[in-house]
C-alpha cells in the first residue's frame, strides 16, 4: 500500500485581494522507505503542500477539496487530537527556518529528550516540563530519553553529542541547528519525515553532508523522506523520484534520473538550465526570466504559458493535462504540456504558432 497518498489536494487562503491559490489540485505519493523530491522556485506552494498535508494550513488558509490519505485513511477526517498524535509519532517536518522550530530556553538535549519522552513510551513522566527537570533535578541524564537524545544527535553527526546536548540552540551553528532539527523531527521515529529546505542557505559542503545523512537516515530508520527544495542540483543526489511545482500545481513527475535526462515540460527544461550541475561544471547557466505568478486569479489555463518560449494560444485558454511523456513512454514520466508526449494531430488545435516569443 501507498505509504502517503495526497489526491487533488486544493488550498486557499483568504486575503483581502482575492483568493490565493496556493496548492491547485496536486497529486502525489510516497511509498515507504521512499525519498521524494518536491522542487520549485519560491512561491510555488511547496510550504503550504507541506503544511496541507499535516493538516496545519496556518491562518485563514483552508483545504477546499481533495484528500490526504495515511496508510489508506483519510486525514481531513481526523480530529486536531487525533493529527497532533500523528504529527509526533508518525509524520513529522523539519521546517525551513530550523532557529524558529527550536525552543531557545531549552538546551538542545533536552527537548529531544523531551519530544522523545512525549512520543515514545519510555515510561518516564512528562508532566514536568523538561526546563522545571533540569532546574529541580539538575537535567536527568540518567534517563533512557536522553541516551536516545544523545543517539539521535550523534546519528545526524553532532561532533561530541554528549556536551554539545547540554547547548542552547543559539550556541549552535547553522548548519547544526538544522541537523539538530532533524535530530528532533526523527526522534519519534517517524513514517515520514517532511524536510522543508533543510538545506537553504547553508554552505555547499554542509548542505552535501545533511543530504548524506538524510541518506542513512533512510536506510537506518526506514523512513520515507518528502524532500522539498527550491533548487534542483541538491534533489539529483538524494531523491528517488521528483515532483517540480510551479504555480499551485505539480507539473512534471519523474523517477530523478529520467527527470535529469530527459526533461519535458518546458519550466523543468528552463529550470534545469538555470541550476548549476555538480557533473557538468562547465554548461552555461541561463537564468528563468520572470517571476511566478501571484497565485491570485491567475487568468491564463497552463500557469507557465507567459513565462515560456513555446507557448501559443491553446496555452493560455485550454489546461494542460498530465499524461505520459517520454522516450520510454514510461508510465512513471508525465507531464502536463500541450505539446509535449503527444503527436502533433493529436495536439489542441492546427494553430501553432507561437504568442509569445524565444527571447521573452
Ligand atoms: N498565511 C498565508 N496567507 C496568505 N497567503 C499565503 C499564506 N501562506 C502562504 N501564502 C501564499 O501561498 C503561496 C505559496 O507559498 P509557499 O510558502 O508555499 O511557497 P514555497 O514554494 O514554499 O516558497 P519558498 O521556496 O519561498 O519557501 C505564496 O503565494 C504565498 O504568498
Ligand atoms: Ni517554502
Amino acid at each position: 500500500m501507498t505509504l502517503l497518498e495526497v489526491e487533488n489536494l486544493q488550498t486557499e487562503f483568504q486575503t483581502d485581494r482575492g483568493t490565493v491559490r496556493a496548492v491547485n489540485g496536486v497529486d502525489l505519493s510516497i511509498d515507504r522507505g521512499e525519498i521524494v523530491g518536491l522542487v520549485g522556485e519560491s512561491g510555488s506552494g511547496k510550504s503550504v503542500l507541506a503544511t496541507s498535508i499535516l493538516q496545519m494550513v496556518e491562518g485563514n488558509g483552508e483545504i477546499v477539496e481533495g484528500d490526504v490519505r495515511f496508510e489508506g485513511t483519510s486525514l481531513r477526517d481526523k480530529t486536531e487530537k487525533e493529527m497532533q498524535k500523528i504529527r509526533g509519532n508518525r509524520i513529522s517536518i523539519a521546517f525551513q527556518d530550523a532557529a524558529g522550530g527550536l525552543n531557545p530556553t531549552l538546551t538542545v538535549g533536552e527537548q529531544i529528550a523531551e519530544s522523545i519522552r512525549l512520543h515514545q513510551d519510555t515510561g518516564e513522566s512528562t508532566r514536568l516540563s523538561a526546563e522545571i527537570k533540569r532546574k529541580i533535578l539538575g537535567a536527568s541524564k540518567n534517563t533512557e530519553s536522553w541516551r536516545r537524545a544523545i543517539e539521535m544527535l550523534e546519528s545526524v553527526q553532532i561532533p561530541a553529542p554528549e556536551s554539545r546536548a547540554d547547548d542552547y540552540p543559539h550556541e549552535f551553528s547553522g548548519g547544526m541547528q538544522q541537523r539538530a532539527m532533524i535530530a528532533m523531527a526523527l526522534s519519534c521515529e517517524p513514517d515520514i519525515l517532511i524536510a522543508d529546505e533543510p538545506t537553504t542557505g547553508l554552505d555547499v559542503t554542509i548542505q552535501a553532508q545533511i543530504l548524506e545523512e538524510l541518506k542513512s537516515l533512510r536506510s537506518e530508520f526506514e523512513t520515507a523522506i518528502l524532500f522539498i527544495t527550491h533548487d534542483l542540483g541538491v534533489v539529483s543526489e538524494t531523491c528517488d523520484r521528483v515532483n517540480v511545482m510551479y504555480a499551485g500545481e505539480i507539473i512534471e513527475k519523474a523517477p530523478t534520473r529520467e527527470l535529469f535526462d530527459n526533461p519535458q515540460h518546458p519550466y523543468t527544461q528552463q529550470l534545469l538550465r538555470s541550476t548549476p550541475r555538480l557533473d557538468d561544471p562547465q554548461e552555461e547557466l541561463t537564468a528563468i526570466t520572470g517571476n511566478v505568478p501571484d497565485l491570485i486569479d491567475i487568468p491564463y489555463a497552463c500557469h507557465f504559458a507567459p513565462r515560456c518560449g513555446e507557448s501559443t494560444k491553446e496555452c493560455f485558454e485550454i489546461e494542460p493535462k498530465m499524461r505520459v511523456v517520454g522516450e520510454n513512454e514510461d508510465a512513471n514520466h508525465i507531464a502536463a504540456c500541450h505539446y509535449r508526449g503527444i503527436s502533433e494531430s493529436e495536439r489542441p488545435t492546427s494553430t501553432h504558432e507561437a504568442v509569445v516569443g524565444e527571447d521573452q
